[in-house]
């Protein structure tokens, strides 16, 4: 299996280059050359069996020989064993034919710990193998962060940078990556939004020599491996549901688009998935796109789901890609136009292909609120913010003939100030995070700019070359 680049100015790379390299060099993300497939037979045998069996069934078409299935095995059983739930990802039922699928039992309550706990074994596996180090990078709204930091906190021939927007996380956000103080880990609040963090990343990559020279890797979704580790999570919900017989949908709470991407590749893998519908916050980009046809960036405003306070999208642009015949040139005005003006207008053709798959709702703040009361109340079941504008999106969706999966993508603990305002009770931290707000903290304040990061990296990562 080979992977191709969505703006097809890159030679195509095998699993393992593509895992370690995260951003293609012409600035466009890795999708693979054809996609593997599930007969119905196969997808009918994943049913009953352990979420590492899926796993390692999903994730090994993707890897394609490069890793002998035996470690593959042996790094998906260790990923899956730091959570907190036998079945991993469990579905609790909401409503008549709706579903939620829990993905915040892993180490740091977010659904984003899926993919991290197993990334990072990925890439231990793959720089021992080549002898390598590596800076890796992320930015966050909130959840990648944390999640990226506990993964590789500590790990052999890696330094960890993370930037996050400066006040627009919450306390427990911040914390769950402050107050990790391993030597490896660096926590840097940028004074920006989520899109100036991710700019500035993908800035980095963008610069060759810096690049070769820290030997940088990433851990947000445009690292392919993410997505891929992300696919397994529709297939287990769906054949729990009746796939390959029965169709599901599925509501996912969207920012960078990197989850619901996973949902269409698991579709193109052949699960029956009938509808997926994205589910934004205030920060609607999406939602207007597929209204209108048009992607416009606007000013990001601060919402009770700080985790979706996100204009750029970084994976809309894979589906673009592939909405769009696979014409990298197409993809490379697009984001060019992007860059000049802030906004695109996506190819009538490729809208009418999207719109066939994919509908999009939005959620504000109060609506928000009163999902997070109204299920409390009614269900006893306690979302937190992202979930519930999944929950009050699919919830004007719901089709009678096919379950819908919302997918619950935090755990309510992480937000706890909208929770208590829509409830009146704060939901607990688990006990093992139970000082978190007590723990002292570290990180290091810096500007916006790509030059003020580069520079502080450069002085602090051990993978750093000489210069010869
Ligand atoms: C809790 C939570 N829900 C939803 C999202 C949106 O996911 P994606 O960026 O993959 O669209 C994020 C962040 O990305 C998140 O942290
Ligand atoms: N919401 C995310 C933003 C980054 O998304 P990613 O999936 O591309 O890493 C976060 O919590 O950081």
């Amino acid at each position: 299996m080979r992977y191709v680049s969505t703006r097809g100015q890159s030679p195509a790379l095998g699993f393992l280059d593509v895992l370690v390299a995260g951003l293609a060099r012409d600035g466009g993300l890795y999708v693979p050359e054809t996609w593997p497939h599930f007969t119905d037979v196969e997808i009918a045998d994943l049913a009953g069996r352990p979420y590492a069996d899926v796993a390692h069934a999903v994730i090994r078409r993707f890897v394609d020989g490069e890793i002998p299935d035996a470690d593959l095995y042996g790094m998906i059983e260790a990923a899956y064993a730091t959570f907190g739930h036998a079945a991993v990802a469990p579905l609790v039922q909401l409503a008549p034919g709706h579903f939620l699928l829990e993905l915040f039992h892993g180490p740091t309550l977010a659904f984003k710990d899926v993919a991290m706990q197993l990334l990072a074994r990925l890439m231990e596996y793959a720089l021992a193998r080549r002898g390598e180090a590596a800076t890796i990078v992320g930015a966050t709204s909130g959840d990648t962060g944390a999640s990226a930091i506990e993964a590789f906190r500590g790990r052999e021939g890696v330094d960890i940078f993370i930037l996050y927007p400066h006040g627009r996380v919450s306390p427990v956000q911040r914390r769950q990556m402050t107050t990790v103080l391993d030597d490896n880990v660096h926590t840097l609040a940028v004074d920006g939004t989520f899109d100036d963090c991710q700019s500035i990343v993908k800035e980095m990559f963008n610069d060759h020599a810096f690049r070769d020279r820290t030997q940088l890797a990433g851990v947000n979704s445009i690292n392919w491996a993410r997505i891929v580790a992300q696919v397994v999570y529709y297939f287990t919900a769906a054949v729990a549901l009746g796939a390959p017989a029965r169709p599901v949908s599925f509501t996912v709470p969207t920012g960078n688009f990197g989850d619901i991407f996973a949902g269409y590749v698991a579709r193109r893998m052949g699960l029956p998935i009938e509808r997926l519908v994205v589910a934004t916050n205030v920060n609607d980009i999406l939602w207007r796109s597929f209204e209108s046809g048009r992607y416009e960036v606007r000013q990001v405003v601060p919402s009770t789901s700080p985790s979706m306070d996100i204009q750029i999208s970084s994976n809309f642009e894979r589906l673009l890609f592939e909405a769009g015949d696979r014409d990298g040139g197409r993809i490379r005005t697009l984001m060019a136009d992007l860059a000049r003006t802030g906004a695109f207008t996506i190819d009538p053709a490729a809208l009418d292909a999207i719109r066939t798959l994919f509908t999009a709702g939005r959620a504000d703040i109060d609506e928000t609120r009163d999902t997070i009361g109204r299920v409390a109340a009614t269900c006893g079941y306690v979302l937190d913010p992202h979930s519930a504008v999944g929950v009050t999106v699919a919830e004007r969706a719901l089709d009678r003939a096919v379950p819908m999966v919302t997918l619950a993508t935090a755990h309510p603990a992480k937000f706890p100030d909208a929770v208590r305002e829509a409830t009146g009770v704060e939901p607990a931290l688990p006990a093992r995070l139970a000082d978190l707000m007590e723990r002292p903290e570290r990180f290091s304040r810096i500007a916006a700019a790509k030059t003020d990061v580069a520079r502080f990296i450069e002085k602090r990562s051990h993978a750093v070359k000489s210069e010869v």
